[in-house]
């Protein structure tokens, strides 16, 4: 992504969601997203679908796609994109389930419309990948109804349903959040081995630091619609250059951890709208200085195609100004 801007439109004029944001991500490796609720992670994802809700408009910047730009192509040519070469999570578990028709005969349409192959094999292999997502009895889920799954189960199937058709790229909106702790742990688990076997690239949008940590080999951070750090994980969780990013991290609890109450980031997010100017983590942040206010902040990167956008980093200490997008991903 260069430069992406999405704005939503409405009675009461036009809002900017997302602002001046650079992402990449290469073959076979996870980007986690991480950001408090309202942030922009979800507005990012759908972006990338073409799926936005009405309103939402992307009003600058180019989404590439192994070389293509998805914001030229037409809606039928996105259409065909969608499901078989980038599939999608959605956060509501089963919002991709169609109330009306039984889960076998979905795992079929899609599979029958993105390869063609014979009814009975389409079933084995819906079969096999809910099987694969610890889903007990898969015959009977194949046979029935969302409303007659649970919560959990349905988002189970929905993941099911999305890797069945090997996409190159998944887009997971918080793909855990409706799981207990214990299954949200194999699912990950499970999720891994299958983007090993499938060698699927995956963009996680989460919450939940401690998910993203185990997952991603890179992790974005947004705040207020923009991405304020991104990097390689080790960097970003063992050297964190943005504030809010280490308010983020010590906010995550830890089992070697003596004080009983976790440290919180006092304030609310901004409403988009009303963005202070400059930084817009300025008002929250502990560490702010008198620039941080008017000034915006500048985008710097370490040798590790570490990005932070705050004013306190010090070029020259391993620091430069941040490129383009491309030539700070290095590709
Ligand atoms: N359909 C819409 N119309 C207008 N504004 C919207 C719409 N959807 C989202 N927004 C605005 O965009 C902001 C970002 O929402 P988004 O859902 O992308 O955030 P998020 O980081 O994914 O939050 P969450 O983690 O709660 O899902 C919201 O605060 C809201 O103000």
């Amino acid at each position: 992504m260069e430069n992406v801007q999405v704005q939503y439109r409405g009675a009461g004029g036009a809002s900017k969601i997302i602002r001046n944001l650079d992402l990449a991500l290469e073959k076979h490796q996870t980007l986690g997203i991480v950001g408090e609720s309202g942030s922009g992670k979800t507005t990012l994802i759908r972006a990338v679908l073409g799926l936005l809700p009405p309103g939402g408009v992307i009003t600058g910047g180019r989404i590439l796609f192994q070389g293509q730009d998805l914001l030229k192509l037409s809606r039928e040519e996105r259409r065909r994109i969608r499901g078989r070469r980038i599939g999608m999570i959605f956060q509501e578990p089963g919002a991709a389930l169609n109330p009306v028709r039984k889960i076998g005969a979905q795992f079929s349409d899609a599979l029958c419309a993105h390869f063609p192959m014979p009814k009975q094999e389409a079933r084995q292999r819906a079969l096999d990948m809910l099987a694969k997502m610890l889903l007990p009895d898969p015959e009977k889920i194949f046979t029935s109804y969302s409303f007659q799954l649970s919560g959990g189960m349905k988002q189970r199937v929905t993941i099911a349903l999305a890797l069945a058709l090997e996409p190159e790229l998944l887009l997971a909106d918080e793909p855990t959040s409706a799981l207990d702790v214990t299954v949200q742990a194999q699912m990950i688990k499970e999720m891994q081995r299958l983007q090993q076997e499938l060698k699927t690239s995956i963009i996680l949008v989460s919450h939940n630091m401690g998910v993203v940590a185990q997952m991603a080999d890179r992790i974005g951070v947004m705040y207020g619609g923009e991405l304020v750090e991104w990097g390689p994980k080790e960097r970003v969780i063992n050297h964190p250059g943005h504030p809010y990013t280490k308010a983020l991290l010590s906010s995550i609890p830890r089992l070697d951890q003596k004080e009983r109450l976790l440290p919180s980031i006092s304030g609310q997010p901004p409403r988009f709208g009303e963005m202070p100017r400059g930084c817009t983590f300025s008002p929250r942040c502990p560490e702010a200085v008198s620039i941080c206010a008017p000034q915006s902040p500048g985008r710097f990167v370490d040798g590790w195609g570490h990005m932070v956008c705050c004013t306190k980093i010090k070029k020259g200490m391993g620091w430069t100004s941040y490129p383009t997008s491309k030539e700070a991903a290095g590709i």
